[in-house]
């Protein structure tokens, strides 16, 4: 452990006391595994967000690990109009009965009607909540999930938000403001090149890379304010208590240099990984 002063008292002998008492935080992109039957490995209980962007190509192994679906509105189409495409050697309407979300939920102004008489006919519930124009229909989701599913594990679980990033920008920073939002949540923001999600200040993290199928490129960055004080192990530019902000210092383009990373920091980062093509 490091001397330096503690950024949360600023003083020196407080440092190894706040980190030697932080909780470690785990992290593994076990989702992006194959589903093994008779596999018992401890997993998180995964929900799945579906959005309005293209489907990322391993929606249907998303969709298999998670234990509830949910669609933020126009979500719906693309389950309806890209799941079969995703699954090419079944029959479409085979392919939809099978992949029929849990929920749809948002102000609806996306969803198609055919595809709300579908799923509804197939008991799909729906949630309108046209009333609200100043939350996003990510953010009406995950509002849901945090507080309408008690049956589920709260303490292990975990929300993949497919098609997250790559399209309007506008909607990206609002889907990386819903990880600020709910950050005592575990939500991981996902598109077909990379994924996002929050390293909370309050954990000290381990980060276990998934080496065959995400990596070697990473990024840790701050959100809303400078970050005070970081520290990292496993990449090949670690950063050594060092400060970032934009209009400084951010960690782009980084890479990992084995199976695992740790990372410390007095403020809240985004971590950031390349998923792999094949
Ligand atoms: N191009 C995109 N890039 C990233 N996320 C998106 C994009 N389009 C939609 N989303 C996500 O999917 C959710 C549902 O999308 P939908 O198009 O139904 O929203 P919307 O509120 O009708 O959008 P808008 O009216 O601004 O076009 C959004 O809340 C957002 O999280
Ligand atoms: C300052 C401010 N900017 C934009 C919106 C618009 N808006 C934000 S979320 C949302 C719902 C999208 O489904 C809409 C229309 C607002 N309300 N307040």
């Amino acid at each position: 452990f490091s001397l330096s002063l503690c950024p949360f008292c600023q003083k020196r002998e407080r440092l190894l006391h706040i980190w030697g008492k932080m909780d470690l935080m785990a992290h593994s992109s076990t989702f992006l595994l194959p589903t093994i039957s008779g596999d018992h490995r401890p997993s998180f209980t995964y929900v799945l967000v579906v959005l309005n962007q293209r489907l990322p190509r391993f929606t249907p192994l998303l969709w298999k690990h998670s234990q509830l679906r949910l669609c933020a509105d126009g979500g719906a189409n693309r389950v309806y109009d890209e799941m079969p495409l995703l699954v090419p050697h079944e029959d479409a309407l085979d392919v939809r009965h099978r992949y029929k979300p849990d929920l749809i939920k948002g102000d609806m102004d996306s969803v198609r009607t055919e595809v709300l008489d579908f799923y509804t006919s197939l008991g799909t519930m729906v949630v309108d909540e046209s009333h609200d124009q100043d939350t996003t229909d990510l953010h009406k989701c995950i509002s849901h999930i945090r507080d309408f599913t008690p049956d589920l594990d709260k303490s292990n679980l975990c929300v993949l938000v497919a098609g997250a990033l790559g399209g309007r920008f506008d909607h990206e920073a609002g889907n990386i403001n819903v990880l600020c939002r709910f950050s005592t949540m575990r939500i991981i923001l996902i598109s077909d090149d990379c994924l996002i999600y929050l390293l909370p200040r309050t954990h000290y993290h381990e980060i276990h890379i998934q080496s065959s199928l995400e990596g070697p490129h990473c990024g840790l960055i701050p959100i809303g304010m400078p970050s005070g004080n970081t520290t990292t192990t496993g990449l090949q530019w670690d950063l050594n208590e060092m400060e970032m902000r934009f209009g400084g210092l951010i960690s782009t383009s980084n890479i990992v240099r084995g199976g695992k990373v740790t990372v410390r920091s007095s403020s809240d980062l985004l971590w950031t990984i390349s998923i792999k093509k094949t």
